[in-house]
């Protein structure tokens, strides 16, 4: 017999289980349905030889929605803000980088007049109501502020760390730098890694009566009534939900609920965000003073995240990531992404490789499902009744976690809303506040 629910939620990553923790607080059958053999997607953390590795470098944006909302629904978030300051690498050269005020009075990647340029943009970009540039891409927004050419590469550089997007030219400025002054009040690492957040999330999940189905793929989605989705997986289970929400690749919709589906053009446009990763625990750092680089004009982040969460069983080991910022459409070279990011660690943490326990290298990660570009209009208005989008692409204005988490209370909320509706009608049953 076709098993019914309330809701079925597709993927359990970090926005499948936010709508599932706001929808548990209701009178609805909630199931999650996820491919992979674990929840999390790309908020887990893996342990390999007692090192915690996130899926690359992993910051909590600390006044981004994604915090809110965990904390809402009582996650604990445990873990320290990394300093400021830090270095740029241009050529064989090494700069103090201008993020306190020490680092833009003595960095002599600016002379004098840069110098006071850098702190009108920085000011510009407290004060800028980013909802305004919506139409306009993050280059021509930094062209219009910045004259100096080391003052826009340093723009284009706290773009690509804020948002890990690297192509001004295309993306929106609004949502860079909406995103980018977030990151400008801090960012916190998370002890144990995200696993942590993932973790909570589901056993709140649980404990509230959801039920999880691991290594399940769904391959089709069919309406077959008004009010009743069915979804069939790879096993041909079917599965009926009165409502569904997609929180997997947008890429991949079309393909599961067929050519003669209405979907709206951007989830056929979307463009990832896709990055290379070289995530590294060492017996100890040979430079304990270095921990976090950036190449100047060069696409590469350097940071060592231990000082400031707990990401091992051993006290002395550090966890580092470095990380390529891709293009999209950028064809990968494995092996020479894989020498590049080497070469880098070896600039900033000279010997690193005596001090191994562990390395990780994944050289075409999707760090983000839609690259946001100028002028996207995101429609959830779709040829399927009662099916929801969320996920890190499916918010206007965020993107990360702060879309996913954004993205997954919204359609929790919508569900709880139409369901309040069609029980306004027959009354058959109430549904709890949260
Ligand atoms: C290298 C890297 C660095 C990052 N750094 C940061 C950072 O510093 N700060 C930040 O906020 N964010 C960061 N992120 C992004 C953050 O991890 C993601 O935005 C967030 O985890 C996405 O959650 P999601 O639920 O939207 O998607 P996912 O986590 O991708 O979840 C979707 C789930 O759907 C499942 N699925 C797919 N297809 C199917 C199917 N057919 N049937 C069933 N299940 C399916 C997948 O297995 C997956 O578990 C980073 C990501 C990466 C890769």
């Amino acid at each position: 017999m076709t098993k019914e629910w309330d809701v079925v939620i597709i993927g359990g990553g970090l926005s499948g289980l936010i709508a599932a923790n706001y929808l548990a607080h209701k009178r609805l059958s909630v199931l999650v349905m996820e491919k992979a053999n674990q929840i999390g997607g790309r908020a887990a953390t893996k342990i390999v030889d007692h090192q915690y590795f996130n899926l690359g470098p992993h910051a909590l944006y600390k006044t981004g929605p994604a915090k809110g909302i965990l904390e809402e629904l009582g996650v604990q978030l445990k873990g320290k803000s990394p300093n400021l300051g830090g270095s740029l690498i241009e050529d064989d050269k090494q700069y103090l980088a201008p993020f306190t005020p020490l680092g833009v009075l003595t960095t002599r990647l600016f002379h004098w007049k840069e110098r006071i340029e850098w702190v009108g943009v920085l000011m510009k970009l407290k004060r800028v109501d980013s909802a305004h540039l919506h139409e306009q891409s993050f280059k021509v927004w930094v062209e219009k502020v910045a004259t100096s050419k080391n003052v826009q590469n340093l723009l284009f550089l706290l773009g690509r760390l804020a948002t890990y997007c690297n192509k001004p030219e295309m993306t929106s400025a609004k949502v860079i730098i909406g995103h980018l002054k977030h990151v400008m009040r801090g960012v916190i690492y998370i002890d144990g890694g995200w696993q942590t957040i993932i973790d909570q999330l589901y056993q709140k999940a649980v404990a509230n009566g959801v039920e999880f189905q691991t290594s399940t793929v769904v391959k089709q989605i069919d309406q077959v009534h008004q009010d009743k989705i069915q979804l069939l997986t790879t096993n041909n289970d079917r599965i009926i939900g009165k409502y569904v929400v997609y929180s997997a690749s947008p890429m991949k919709l079309s393909q599961l609920v067929g050519d003669r589906v209405w979907l709206p053009a951007f989830l056929r446009q979307c463009e990832p965000v896709k990055g290379a990763t070289l995530d590294v625990a060492l017996r100890e750092l040979p430079n304990p003073k270095n921990l976090f680089s950036l190449g100047f004009t060069t696409p590469i982040y350097y940071s060592v995240h231990s000082p400031y969460a707990k990401l091992s069983d051993s006290a002395n080991s550090a966890i580092l990531h470095v990380f390529k910022y891709l293009e999209p459409d950028q064809v990968v070279d494995s092996r020479s992404t894989r020498v590049e990011l080497e070469d880098f660690l070896e600039r900033v943490q000279p010997g690193w490789r005596e001090k191994v326990i562990t390395a990780r290298f994944l050289p075409h990660i999707i760090v983000n499902q839609r690259l946001p570009m100028v002028g996207d209009k995101l429609s959830h208005k779709m040829g399927i009744l009662n099916l929801l989008l969320a996920g890190d692409w499916a918010d206007p204005d965020s993107i990360l976690s702060d879309g996913a988490a954004a993205s997954g209370k919204r359609v929790a909320e919508e569900i709880i809303r139409m369901e309040k509706r069609s029980l306004h009608g027959n009354n058959e049953r109430g549904l709890h506040a949260i």
